[in-house]
C-alpha cells in the first residue's frame, strides 16, 4: 500500500513538475532546481517496477526537418543527438537493455544520398559517444553495444568501424544497447530458419522436437542474451509496428504510441510513459487474477457463459 501511495505521489509530483517546467524552464538559475527535481523523480521512479528492456521506433526525423525548414540530414542529426539524451535517461534509471530501430531494411528504398548519410551518421555518432575521452553515459555506465541486423547489407567501411566499437565494448556489463540496422523482424526470422536448416543438414538435429521457441530465438540476430521487450515506444503519431521486434514483444509487452516527433521527444515525456507503465504494472491491470483485488465483482463471474444444458436452439 505504501508503494501504491508512493506512486500516486510520484504521478502528482510529475504533473506539477511538467507544468511548471513549461513556464519557467528558461528563467535564469532555474536549471539547478529542475535537475534536482529530476533526480528526486528518478529516485522515486526507481522504487517501483521498471521495464528491463525498452525499445524505440524513432520516427519523424524528416517531418521535423520539414517543419524547421532544414535539410533531411539535419533532422536525422537532431534525432541522433536526442537519442543520446534518451539513452542517458534510460541508463540513469538502470534500465538494463535498450533497442533502437536505427535503419529498417525498407529504408534502402530511400535516396542513395540519404542512405549514405544515415550510415555515416550512425558510425560518427557511435564513434563519438564511445570514444575514450567522451565520458558519455554510455561509456561511464559500461554499456555493451551490439549492432543487430543483416550486417551483409552494411557498407564495408562502416561495418568495419561498427564491429570495432562492438568488439571494444563486448565485455561491458552495465547494460545493453541494441542498434537495429539494417533490420526487420521477417528478415531475422528467415535468418534463424536458415541457421536451423543448416544445423539439420549438418546432422546436428536428431529429433525435430528440439526446435522449440527458445531454439528459434537463440538463432536470431539478437541471440540468446536478450530479454523480451517490456515497453516499445513509437514516436510521430504513426501507429504501426513496421516489422520491428515482432518476436521479442510477447503477451506482456506494452506498446506506446506518441504523437511527438522523435527529435522533440524529451526525457520528461519518457518519464511520464515510464510512470504510466510502472503504475499499470504495479496494479497489474493486465493480469485478471491480481486486478480482482481492485474490483468489487470478480472477473470470472462477469464473463461466465450460460451452462450448456440451458442453451436452446430456435
Ligand atoms: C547513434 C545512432 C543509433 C543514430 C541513429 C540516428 C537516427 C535517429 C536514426 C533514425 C533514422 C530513421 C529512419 C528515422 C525515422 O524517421 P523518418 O526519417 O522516417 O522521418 P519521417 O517519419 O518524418 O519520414
Amino acid at each position: 500500500m505504501f508503494s501504491y501511495f508512493g506512486h500516486l505521489f510520484l504521478t502528482t509530483l510529475y504533473a506539477y513538475f511538467g507544468l511548471t517546467c513549461r513556464f519557467i524552464r528558461n528563467a535564469p538559475g532555474i536549471r539547478h532546481c529542475i535537475d534536482l527535481v529530476n533526480s528526486i523523480l528518478l529516485a522515486a521512479l526507481r522504487t517501483g517496477p521498471l521495464p528491463k528492456h525498452v525499445a524505440f521506433i524513432m520516427d519523424g526525423n524528416r517531418r521535423f526537418a520539414k517543419h524547421k525548414k532544414i535539410p533531411v540530414e539535419g533532422g536525422h542529426s537532431v534525432g541522433a543527438a536526442r537519442l543520446v539524451k534518451i539513452l542517458t535517461a534510460c541508463y540513469n534509471l538502470k534500465i538494463k537493455e535498450v533497442s533502437v530501430y536505427a535503419f529498417s531494411i525498407e529504408n534502402f528504398n530511400r535516396s542513395e544520398e540519404e542512405v549514405k548519410n544515415l550510415f555515416n551518421l550512425l558510425r560518427d555518432r557511435l564513434t563519438t559517444v564511445t570514444s575514450d575521452d567522451n565520458q558519455s553515459a554510455l561509456d561511464m555506465g559500461q554499456i555493451k553495444i551490439r549492432v543487430i541486423g543483416n550486417k551483409s547489407m552494411i557498407p564495408e567501411d562502416i561495418l568495419k568501424d561498427l564491429e570495432e566499437i562492438e568488439e571494444k565494448k563486448k565485455h561491458y556489463t552495465g547494460g545493453i544497447l541494441n542498434i537495429c540496422a539494417p533490420y526487420t523482424s521477417r528478415d531475422e526470422i528467415c535468418y534463424s530458419l536458415q541457421q536451423i536448416t543448416s544445423d539439420a543438414s549438418d546432422g546436428n538435429i536428431e529429433n525435430v522436437a528440439v526446435i522449440d521457441s527458445d531454439y528459434v530465438r537463440d538463432r536470431f540476430y539478437y541471440g540468446p542474451d536478450s530479454a523480451h521487450v517490456d515497453l516499445l515506444v513509437r514516436t510521430s503519431g504513426v501507429t504501426r509496428l513496421s516489422d520491428y521486434l515482432l518476436w521479442q514483444c510477447n503477451e506482456n509487452s506494452t506498446i506506446h504510441f506518441t504523437g511527438t516527433l522523435w527529435p522533440d521527444f524529451t526525457s520528461i515525456e519518457l518519464l511520464r510513459i515510464l510512470v504510466d507503465w510502472s503504475f499499470n504494472r504495479f496494479l497489474n491491470l493486465d493480469d485478471p487474477e491480481s486486478s480482482q483485488i481492485f474490483k468489487s465483482v470478480p472477473l470470472d463471474t462477469l464473463q461466465k457463459p450460460p451452462p450448456l444444458a440451458t442453451v436452446t436452439k430456435n
